[in-house]
């Protein structure tokens, strides 16, 4: 028996392996897909999951333990079905820190995905471009990360280690599956997206606000192609526990380097992007996933 929640009435701070079970077995009673592959849809990009057949939808609200999604564009659904025959699990929407979820709330998922069985994580996110290069509506192969928060303690593996996920010091320098990476470069090429294909180094940030023309003129000097404000966390617990990880970034506007850019961005504008780079997301994800399922890669 659980209660329904809202964000503000959720005091969770940490997980025990014992919530992740209960979370885990609830889900594995009440739907009958086994997902090897799971899909985060960042802000806007739930539609990901509309490719997916046999579709079994689950609100986070009904789902004991998980966090609800409050930011705008996050429809707060977990979708099971299958993809060319494979089975996936779909996110509508994740969590954030700026939403005043702890760490290990945001990644919740991710450990219950681990404890279904799932092999191969893929993330998305809106982020802001930072390589003079970028254009609006690129696509961006994450290459590696910066965890900004992390440097300042804000790490999802801060606290007691649970060796049945992982180790206390994991290696992060090859946090992004190549096989993934070069698996989606092809599908990319072949779909004909090279015109607007990236790859690149994104950071994040905490948010909420979005960068003030000096820092984001740090992260350029930093070596950071894109800012976001999501995913590394995922990403890290994902890796700590032995995923396979790809992340995709939607680059939703370019961040303003210059003090004389009157443009500013706004978190409207960020969505209305998404809405009109979903469908093109959505074919690259699918024919990735069905080309895992025919080629079903097991290195990394
Ligand atoms: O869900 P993500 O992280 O992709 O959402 C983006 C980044 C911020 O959360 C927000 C800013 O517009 O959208
Ligand atoms: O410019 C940005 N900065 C931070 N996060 C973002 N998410 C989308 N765009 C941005």
């Amino acid at each position: 028996v659980h209660v329904r929640k809202t964000a503000c009435q959720i005091d969770i701070t940490c997980c025990s392996f014992e919530d992740y079970k209960l979370t885990t077995e609830w889900l594995l009673n009440q739907t009958r897909h086994r997902p090897k592959v799971a899909v985060i849809c960042s802000s806007g990009l739930g539609l990901l999951a509309d490719a997916a057949s046999n579709k079994q939808t689950f609100r986070y609200q009904d789902i004991p333990n998980f966090p609800v999604s409050t930011a705008p564009g996050h429809e707060g659904c977990l979708v099971f079905g299958t993809v060319d025959g494979a089975a996936c699990v779909f996110m509508q929407g994740h969590f954030h820190l700026y939403e005043g979820y702890s760490l290990c709330q945001v990644t919740l998922p991710v450990r219950i995905f681990k404890l279904m069985g799932v092999e191969s994580i893929i993330v998305t996110n809106a982020s802001g471009g930072i390589c003079p290069d970028f254009k609006v509506g690129d696509i961006m192969i994450i290459k590696d990360h910066i965890n900004l928060p992390g440097f300042a303690g804000q790490h999802p593996l801060c606290g007691p280690n649970d060796e049945r996920f992982g180790t206390r010091f994991p290696s992060m320098s090859d946090a992004y599956s190549k096989d993934l990476r070069r698996l989606v470069s092809e599908v990319a090429c072949e779909l004909d997206y090279s015109s607007f294909l990236r790859e690149g180094v994104y950071c994040m940030v905490s948010g909420p606000n979005f960068e003030t023309i000096a820092e984001a003129r740090m992260l350029l000097v930093l070596g950071c192609d894109s800012v976001g404000m999501s995913t590394v966390p995922e990403v890290t617990v994902a890796k700590h526990c032995g995923l396979r990880v790809l992340g995709l970034s939607l680059i939703t506007n370019m961040v303003s380097l210059d003090y004389s850019r009157e443009e500013k961005v706004n978190h409207d504008d960020v969505l209305h992007i998404c809405k009109t780079r979903a469908k093109l997301l959505q074919k690259l994800v699918t024919e990735l996933i069905c080309r895992l399922q025919q080629q079903n890669i097991n290195t990394n």
